[in-house]
């Protein structure tokens, strides 16, 4: 018989596709995708195979890749004359620290926290979950840096205002796909500057329930820097379903980050991994590297926790500039290389979080509204 006519057998056909994907290796599969019971569903229709994957995690990236690697080899062993590929996302709730219940509408929380300001938190929380938006989620952010909320002016959103349908609950500002709301859309610096810590967590807590979220497979949460009160109150406090830190290589970065995982680690929160922001930097004149803030830190750190090194973002001027505008450059800049290295993160960053979790198996959300 020819390869042609045993593949047009369904069983026969799904056979070879599942073998073909069992085969498929990639840093975000822990198990293989025949394991994972990622075929959703294979078809044989004039000389074209239907192939369905369907991933519990942000995944098209690696998509892609699967699509690259393993195409030439289905059509060799089938006798296809084409693929017709399709990915859809069923994406897993995770259990929640303390097995906490969740906020209304929202799958998965993402804490993404820094020991000390000014090392590119927001910069990450924003490009992150706009990344996990391009990867095939439904994402939403909120600006918990009390002290200095910068997310409004990265998404280009500072004139807004939120409104409330109900007179109690807020409507996220959307922008670029992505639902946000931030302490800094409700109240001037000034005014949030003087709040005491029970006070500043309190209102995030509010800010987090009683935003009126879409359905979201992930919240991205900007934590306010630092390591202090607020943090512990809100890691203790909030729903979280995984942390991320983010550093730069400095060493006295990487002492703040310490703790950073040790305060989430105090309080049972997943750390996923970490960010090395300003790795290095790049001269936009000559391309020149030059490893300003020094090397491997970040490295020696995740290896120390028993941790994972999720990324490392070079410092340069145009990430700078793509925020500053308010047009973040995940979103500015589709096709360029930083935009790879934040999917690249959202990629590892949702691969970690379902497979350090445990599923929730049929959690019903519902809005009590
Ligand atoms: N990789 C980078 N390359 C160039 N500029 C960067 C990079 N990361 C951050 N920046 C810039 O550095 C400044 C500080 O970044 P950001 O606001 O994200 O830090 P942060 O850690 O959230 O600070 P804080 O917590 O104190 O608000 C911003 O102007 C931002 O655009």
């Amino acid at each position: 018989m020819s390869p042609q006519s045993q593949a047009k057998s369904p069983e026969a056909l799904r056979a070879i596709v599942a073998g073909t994907l069992a085969n498929f290796q990639h840093p975000t599969l822990k198990h293989n995708l025949t394991a994972l019971k990622a075929l959703h569903h294979v078809a044989w229709m004039d000389d074209v195979i239907h192939i369905e994957l369907q991933m519990p995690f942000a995944w098209q990236s690696a998509f892609e890749e699967l699509k690259e690697s393993a195409s030439a080899d289905l059509l060799r062993l089938t006798g296809a004359k084409a693929i017709d590929w399709k990915l859809t996302h069923q994406i897993a709730t995770l259990k929640r620290v303390k097995n906490q219940a969740g906020i209304n509408g929202v799958k998965n929380i993402i804490a993404v926290s820094s020991g000390k300001g000014g090392v590119g938190k927001s910069s990450t929380s924003v490009n992150l979950a706009l990344a996990l938006a391009a990867e095939g989620a439904k994402v939403g952010i909120l600006d918990a840096d009390i002290y200095g909320p910068s997310i409004p002016t990265m998404l280009g959103t500072e004139h807004e205002r939120p409104t409330s349908p109900d007179g109690t609950h807020m409507a996220p500002i959307v922008a670029y796909g992505l639902a946000s709301n931030s302490i800094g859309y409700l109240v001037t610096d000034d005014n949030a500057m003087v709040w005491r810590g029970p006070m500043a967590s309190k209102a995030l807590m509010q800010m987090l329930s009683e935003t009126l979220w879409p359905e979201l497979d992930y919240l991205v949460l900007d934590m306010p820097p630092g390591t202090g009160d607020i943090q512990l109150t809100l890691a203790q406090n909030v729903p979280v379903t995984g942390a991320v830190v983010v550093t730069t290589p400095q060493d006295i970065a990487l002492i703040d980050a310490k703790k950073g995982i040790v305060m989430f680690e105090k309080v049972d929160v997943p750390v996923l991994g970490i960010v090395e922001n300003m790795s290095m930097h790049v001269c936009s004149q000559c391309g020149h590297h030059e490893p300003i803030f020094g090397t491997g830190g970040a490295e020696k750190l995740a290896a120390q926790y028993n941790t994972s090194l999720l990324g490392q973002l070079p410092l340069h001027i145009t990430l700078r500039e793509d925020l500053d505008r308010g047009q973040p450059t995940v979103v500015s800049r589709p096709d360029s290389e930083f935009t790879q290295i934040y999917r690249q993160l959202a990629g590892r960053v949702a691969a970690q979080l379902y497979w350090q979790g445990e599923v929730i198996p049929s959690e019903i959300s519902f809005r009590a509204v």
